[in-house]
């Protein structure tokens, strides 16, 4: 059949099911249908291209679903990584069912702008009939809505399944959403990919759940002790007097089961007459403190009601204290080493050993790839130990020229050699006197000033070229290396002894791509770069973050850095959204069509694929003109550039060029 007789006959089924209702039909997509017929006034044959709100409108719903897209996003990849390889993409839409957050494949990003499968698509019921988003949100179930099911005849090729998400008031949030192109005729092949977006939706639910009660005693309880700690299926805040302060949605359900209703969502204090007492059958000391719980940290509790069992565990409210799992500040001046990481394990044992040996009379070798923090460590080292108001001086022993290290590592006397300065100069071995001396790449310096090197640090003076008599120095020597310094040792270029005296003690740092902490280094990078540039008005948006967590980072912390330098120089209106990273970033997460164009992308003027972005329509129209352009759009000439640039395009007059 083609497709427009498959189209013509779902009308048909549509007309004809509303006149008399078969009960064939799922009764919540009949539902919908009626809706969009009754309120919305629908028309199920008419062309229904994909809406797109403006892209401010678009920056507004996700601002206001900040929160949620933080807390949402491991659970949104996790999701993606399971069901992209069947060809689905995932929406997270917010309440009003603005796809706020999208995850979908790159190669067919003008597909999914086409249907609409895309960030800034507006799946309200009221826009797109019946369909997995709207549905859900007029329902507040789970569902699919499968081929014909959806209203409009130009949707019946998608597969969509949705499951809403609850806020801890129980108002809706936000909808989940897979949908797909391409699926078997049989909507009983989407059983699976119900309960996938279920178990997704719950877990993202919880998750905001316990972010945003963390500073309350949690109860979890469970029908079964063995998956209480896993599953943790019913959430109740609780005040200190085992006063309920919310509760996830099971757990309302679970209240209601035993006759403790709640008031309407929305109010201010929904749970405030219960106590959780009301429920269970104890003591509030039994339940909120842990040494009342067993060994595997689980009690039973019975409920009042109806002497249901149920086990519980209980999580402690979260002190307003350090980030998680760093050691508590013991003294100020420990400050810059803690600076450096957050709650990465390896960085955490790391910088417990640098604690302890920062004022110990030993010198230090520090070791990691390139661009991991060696040079940060050594300084941090400095300054957190009591050499903090003498000099800090490094040397690259790579960058500098086999010729210059020697007089200026050691310095000379006046009239030494041909081209010294006639005063002389103090080399930076006694510049940093009583101070630190970094010594980075130290597997690249030559071999004989290793041996003079030696001498300095087992003698603790420096004997300047010329000079009679050396010169007395107190030093802390931090060399750095991604050398394999034991190998060099081998091949017979890098001294044994040397290796010795700077190896008092090591110090490992890990590459980039296995740090735990990388949202913190994000944060701490953006906000050094903002201080750089003196504007620290600009924000980095959820969107952005997400896609920069998301991205496979090697080991060297500079490339991060380098995405957020350009991210903050070509960021506009005072946020760097997902679009404005550099484009091997955004794999995966695609920026909104509507960042292209200064007003979006809305009804009728959605770009069906294939069809010319908004920009270089006008700048065809006048020609390439870019003050036309620019004076038609509103926008400055530099904007424009930087648009064309982000989007390729490429005048006609410099494409023999390229
Ligand atoms: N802990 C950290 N927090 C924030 N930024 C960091 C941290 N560690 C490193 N950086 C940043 O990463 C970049 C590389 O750091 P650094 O120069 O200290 O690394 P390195 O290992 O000495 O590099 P190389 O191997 O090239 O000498 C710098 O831009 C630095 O500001």
């Amino acid at each position: 059949m083609s497709t427009a007789q498959t189209q013509r006959q779902h009308v048909q089924t549509i007309l004809r099911s509303l006149d008399a209702p078969s009960g064939d039909e799922d009764a919540v997509i009949q539902r919908s249908w009626r809706r969009c017929i009754d309120r919305f006034g629908l028309d199920p044959a008419a062309p229904s291209p994909p809406r797109y709100v403006p892209d401010r409108t678009l920056r507004e719903h996700q601002d206001q679903a900040d929160a949620l897209i933080q807390v949402a996003r491991a659970g949104v990849e996790q999701l993606h990584r399971q069901v992209q390889p069947l060809d689905y993409v995932v929406l997270l839409t917010d309440a009003r069912g603005i796809a706020v957050q999208f995850l979908g494949d790159r190669q067919a990003q003008r597909e999914h702008q086409r249907t609409g499968l895309f960030l800034g698509a507006d799946w309200s019921e009221e826009h797109a009939g019946t369909c997995a988003v709207g549905t859900c949100i007029q329902e507040r179930v789970p569902l699919t809505c499968h081929h014909s099911d959806h209203f409009s005849a130009h949707h019946i090729r998608l597969t969509c399944t949705a499951a809403p998400v609850f806020d801890p008031d129980g108002q809706l949030l936000a909808v989940l959403d897979i949908s797909a192109y391409r699926s078997p005729e049989s909507k009983a092949s989407q059983t699976f990919a119900l309960q996938v977006v279920k178990h997704y939706a719950r877990m993202i639910e919880d998750a905001y759940f316990l972010q945003r009660y963390g500073g309350r005693h949690i109860l979890c309880l469970d029908r079964s002790r063995e998956f209480v700690q896993i599953n943790r299926r019913y959430l109740l805040a609780l005040e200190e007097d085992g006063t309920l302060v919310a509760a996830n949605t099971a757990g309302r359900k679970l209240l209601r089961h035993h006759d403790l209703p709640l008031p309407g969502p929305g109010e201010a204090r929904p749970f405030r007459d219960w106590n959780v007492q009301d429920l269970l059958d104890a003591e509030i000391g039994e339940v909120l403190d842990g040494r009342h719980y067993g060994d595997d940290r689980v009690r039973a509790f019975r409920t009042h009601r109806h002497h249901e069992l149920h086990f519980a565990t209980l999580i402690e409210p979260q002190r307003r204290r350090a980030p998680a799992g760093r050691a508590p500040r013991r003294d100020a001046s420990l400050a810059p080493l803690e600076a450096l990481a957050d709650d990465d394990p390896a960085m955490r044992d790391t910088l417990t050993r640098a604690a302890r040996l920062r004022n110990e009379p030993i010198n230090i070798l520090v070791i990691g790839e390139t661009g991991t923090g060696k040079e940060r460590m050594a300084r941090a080292l400095h300054d957190s130990s009591r050499r903090r108001d003498k000099p800090f001086v490094a040397i690259n022993c790579a960058a500098m020229p086999e010729s210059l290290i020697e007089s200026e590592l050691f310095g000379y006397e006046p009239g030494s050699f041909t081209g010294a300065r006639s005063k002389g100069m103090k080399g930076l071995i006694a510049q940093a006197d009583g101070g630190t001396l970094f010594l980075d790449e130290i597997g690249d310096m030559p071999l004989q000033l290793q041996t003079r090197l030696l001498r300095v640090l087992a003698e603790q003076e420096v004997l300047p070229i010329g000079a009679s008599r050396p010169l007395k120095v107190d030093l802390r020597v931090v060399a750095a290396t991604h050398r394999d310094l034991r190998g060099l040792i081998d091949l017979g270029r890098f001294r044994e002894d040397l290796f010795y005296r700077l190896n008092g003690a090591s110090l490992r740092l890990p590459p980039l791509r296995e740090r735990a902490d990388q949202g913190y280094l994000i944060r701490r990078l953006f906000e050094e770069l903002q201080a750089e540039r003196g504007d620290r008005r600009v924000r980095l948006r959820g969107d952005a973050m997400s896609a920069l967590l998301a991205y496979p980072w090697p080991g060297n912390i500079r490339e991060l850095h380098n995405a957020l330098r350009y991210a903050l120089a070509t960021c506009e209106d005072d946020e760097v959204v997902v679009g404005d990273l550099p484009e091997e970033c955004i794999s995966g997460h695609l920026a909104h069509p509507a960042a292209h164009s200064p007003e979006g992308i809305d009804g009728g003027r959605a770009g069906p694929a294939g069809r010319e972005d908004p920009l270089e329509e006008a700048l065809r129209r006048h020609r390439w003109n870019i003050s036309a352009v620019a004076r038609e759009l509103g926008l400055s000439r530099p904007t424009i550039y930087r648009r064309m640039k982000r989007l390729g395009i490429v005048p006609p007059n410099q494409q023999s060029a390229l």
